[in-house]
């Protein structure tokens, strides 16, 4: 299939269908040729990272709005505009292949539109840019009840935030330190010609300089590093479990989290591994086996714990709550079209009786850290300081000078140092 055409076909399909970019994607990737591939997730990632900034552009532009069968033009001339506007295509090429692809989608009445379109952008970019950018849920390309929430939440730096969001985040990996210490690994890829930087807080993390296929890590295939934010790093470190204790990773698909626990502590009595989606389990499996650890990997409902734990309490508790993702727009830039405002409600709502139904699976004197990689208070400091009000055997440990139970937990921003959004909060059990 041809890029563009393909790249309408996912955008119709995340836009007005609902479904993931990350499903999606790699579907039609094996219907490209391979030559092709970057520059379709380029396309795809793009277009979605301005979609609403692209979409204004197109208003004044149509004599009537695309419907019904017809819907895909529109995503096609929000790719078209994508080129014009921010890639090194050249614009004849992108008018040209852009227009050509209604054929492939079936649509070849609307060429001429199409053509007339483009090249009005071509014509009133300025003035089409000025007015849409007057706007700053248009400029910064999120939808106003997000942006809105964002602002609320954080009155100075909602521009940076949302700024962060639209950039191409880096590559980073986790060094597996129980083959490796960080900076052997460092000489390894300094050998293999790849740049990277050390995190200055997560102790496997390193940042590098570029994108590169996993196959060109040293050891990637033996499992001797993994693809992983250095905020999600986090996760492990904080976690901190110790030689012989029992330790719970809760909502624990793909499996990131579940391999660094191992790597850093391999000497767990036992790691249990819990999530509802068999199929992301599949990927807690391939990914253990990669690194050849082993864990109890187990099907069931956070919430539910007695329908899959009957054994002892626990040492320790990693519970990675399914959450809204705002930490994670750069990566997932879809997320700001699939996500409504009532998500956010009911994910608190999950979260909250997730926390209450794992405490109680939890030893005295044992440890929980709660983890979302989403920036919004409902689902991190609020959630926390609820669940301190209603639990009096809870006790905050604090990560930082001004982590108290009023205002809960480290937030992480997206973008700060180059890292993912995230949020964490340590809990620990007194009786
Ligand atoms: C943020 S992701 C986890 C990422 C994972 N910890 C890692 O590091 O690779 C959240 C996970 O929660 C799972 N989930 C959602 N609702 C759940 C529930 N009620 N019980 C258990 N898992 C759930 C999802 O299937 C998803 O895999």
């Amino acid at each position: 299939m041809k890029t563009r055409a393909a790249a309408a076909n996912i955008l119709h399909q995340v836009l007005n269908q609902g479904q993931s970019l990350s499903t999606l994607l790699p579907r039609y990737q094996s219907k490209v040729a391979a030559k092709d591939r970057a520059l379709l997730q380029e396309l795809c990632f793009g277009t979605l990272r301005w979609y609403s900034r692209l979409d204004a552009m197109t208003k004044p532009l149509l004599e009537k709005p695309l419907k019904g069968k017809y819907r895909v033009v529109h995503s096609l001339l929000l790719v078209g505009i994508y080129q014009l506007l921010y890639t090194r295509v050249p614009a004849h090429a992108a008018l040209a292949e852009t227009v050509n692809a209604c054929k492939v989608l079936k649509v070849e009445p609307f060429k001429g539109m199409v053509n007339g379109v483009l090249r009005n952008v071509q014509r009133k970019q300025d003035e089409l840019t000025t007015k849409v950018d007057a706007l700053p849920q248009l400029r910064l390309a999120h939808p106003n009840w997000l942006l809105k929430r964002i602002q609320q939440a954080y009155p100075e730096q909602w521009q940076d935030i949302l700024t962060a969001n639209n950039q191409h985040p880096p590559m980073w990996i986790r060094v597996n330190q129980s083959q490796h210490s960080r900076e052997q690994y460092l000489a390894l890829l300094q050998q293999a010609e790849l740049d990277a930087t050390p995190d200055e807080l997560a102790q496997s993390a390193l940042r590098l300089a570029r994108p590169v296929d996993v196959t060109s890590l040293p050891g990637f295939e033996q499992g001797h590093s993994s693809v992983q934010d250095g905020a999600a790093q986090l996760a492990a470190q904080l976690l901190d479990a110790q030689a012989g204790e029992l330790v719970l990773d809760a909502c624990a698909a793909p499996g990131g989290k579940t391999a660094h626990i191992l790597e850093r502590q391999p000497a767990l009595s036992q790691l249990v591994a819990v999530d509802l989606d068999n199929d992301r389990l599949k990927r807690v499996h391939q990914n253990l086996d990669r690194i050849g650890l082993a864990a109890t990997v187990l099907q069931g409902d956070a919430a539910q714990p007695a329908d899959w734990w009957q054994g002892e309490q626990f040492d320790r508790i990693l519970l990675d709550a399914p959450c809204s993702a705002t930490g994670v727009i750069r990566r997932h830039p879809d997320i700001k079209w699939l996500r409504r405002p009532e998500d956010i409600t009911q994910l608190a709502t999950l979260q909250g009786q997730i926390l209450d139904a794992l405490w109680q699976q939890l030893k005295p004197g044992g440890t929980l850290i709660y983890a979302t990689c989403s920036i919004l208070p409902d689902e991190n400091s609020q959630q926390i300081t609820a669940f301190l009000n209603r639990t009096p055997n809870a006790l905050l440990k604090p990560l930082h000078a001004n982590d108290t139970p009023d205002n809960p937990g480290w937030q992480l921003l997206p973008g700060a140092e180059q890292r993912d959004g995230f949020y964490y909060a340590k809990l620990s059990k007194t009786a």
